[in-house]
């Protein structure tokens, strides 16, 4: 048998699995990367995150991405470079995260990389033609496996496509395994790029679970602030944001998009939600005299409206709402969304035990446990064995 594939077979048989996740998210701030130890599979998995950073992006990579993510209408050369240089930066850096926390790169198992959406594409979303759903990441993963001489695995969102799903959200496979509960009702909210949330009623099966997007998370914000104020990427602490005041109509305008009112499950992205789509409900209102902060108090406001409409049309009133991803840490989109949804009880997500800034890196370290050791029955009819495997050698 080639040494590779004995190789994977001698991860399969391990009872505990060391996995590096690799999260490149929406909001293209930088690469998140979890080190994990998992053990056991399916019903049985045990997680901890052993170490955690994020990497911000260099300015080189930082403006092919920002030049080629979510448009429909890109430069191929730079698509291309991007797919290679991002894959062998992504190498690169586990390397460096491996030798300031003294892990031996033998010691890991695998790399379960996410690589970053470039574009996403629902079928829902769009009018005008017969094709079906798509989603495409990039970082090329024989890259990875090449530079650190680690099995990964990559291009988790296909074989969902394939399934004839939208490819996303997949938190719906990690938050289960990991946090349902006999107990409580729950809903796992994480408010990255894009909002996605994760309904777990108490005691349930596989089936009953439901996860969707709700719009955007922080990323209408993030490209309002790095459009209109230099040297700010995000609105951090919301400073920005609370020294202006809705506008309601500008808010409502926001709020008419078909996204809000069709069925969940749905998933959308930047390629919709972005400084056009903003753009032109300021113009349908008619008025370009609404200030920079007022502007930001009221996409800070439009982003918890989503996320409130699609947990009020989901989720009865006697659930606890664990919220992650970067927007946690904005303190007037936390307290928008409590006002729109006071009968929640809101917690972050560190009570389930976890920091909520790794909980996406965590997440494509299960699936890759899953695809090299689960047990296929968990899930009922959805496939685990998710994403496509690079053997270094
Ligand atoms: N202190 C803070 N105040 C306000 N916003 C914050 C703060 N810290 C982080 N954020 C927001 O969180 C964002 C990063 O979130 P996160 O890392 O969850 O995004 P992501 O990985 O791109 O997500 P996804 O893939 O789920 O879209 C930042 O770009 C910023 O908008
Ligand atoms: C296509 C894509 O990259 N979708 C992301 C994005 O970021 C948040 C939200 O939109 C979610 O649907 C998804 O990521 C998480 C990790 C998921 O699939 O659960």
């Amino acid at each position: 048998m080639p040494t590779s594939l004995k190789r994977l077979t001698d991860i399969a048989q391990k009872t505990s699995r060391l996995i590096v996740g690799l999260m490149s998210g929406t909001s293209l701030d930088g690469l998140d990367v979890a080190l994990c130890r998992i053990s056991g599979s399916g019903l049985n998995t045990k997680a901890e995150v052993l170490a955690f950073e994020t990497f911000a992006y260099p300015p080189e990579i930082a403006n092919l991405l920002e030049a080629v993510c979510f448009k429909p209408q890109v430069d191929l050369e730079k698509l291309c470079l991007l797919n290679a240089e991002l894959g062998r930066l992504h190498g690169k850096l586990v390397k460096q995260f491996l030798q300031k926390n003294k892990v031996d790169k033998e010691a890991v198992d695998a790399i379960a990389s996410h690589g970053q959406t470039v574009y996403h594409s629902p079928k829902k979303l769009r009018t005008e033609d017969s094709f079906g759903n798509a989603t495409l990441q990039l970082g090329d993963a024989d890259q990875i496996s090449t530079e650190t001489g680690i099995v990964t695995l990559s291009d988790f969102r296909q074989k969902n496509i394939a399934e004839g799903k939208e490819g996303a959200p997949l938190a719906v496979y990690g938050d289960y395994l990991l946090f349902r509960s006999a107990e409580e009702n729950r809903v796992l909210l994480n408010i990255g790029g894009i909002a996605n949330f994760t309904l777990l009623p108490k005691n349930s099966s596989f089936q009953n679970v439901l996860s969707t997007d709700t719009g955007p998370g922080n990323t209408l914000m993030n490209q309002y602030v790095r459009a209109n104020f230099a040297n700010q990427s995000f609105d951090k602490d919301a400073t920005l944001a609370l020294q202006g005041k809705i506008d309601e109509a500008l808010l409502s305008t926001l709020l008419q998009h078909p996204f809000f009112t069709q069925p969940t499950p749905k998933t959308v992205g930047p390629e919709l939600f972005n400084l056009h789509y903003l753009g032109d409900a300021i113009q349908k209102i008619g008025r370009n005299t609404i200030s920079k902060t007022d502007i930001l108090a009221t996409l800070n406001r439009f982003t918890a409206e989503g996320i409130a409409k699609a947990i009020n049309q989901n989720v009865d009133g006697h659930s606890s709402i664990f919220v992650s991803g970067g927007g946690v840490h904005n303190p007037l989109l936390m307290q928008n969304l409590q006002s729109l949804l006071p009968n929640f009880s809101f917690k972050n997500f560190r009570a389930l035990g976890f920091n909520p800034d790794t909980k996406e890196a965590l997440l494509f370290a299960l699936l890759a446990n899953e695809t090299l050791a689960g047990d296929p029955s968990v899930f009922g009819e959805a496939t685990l064995s998710m994403g496509k495997i690079s053997l270094p050698d």
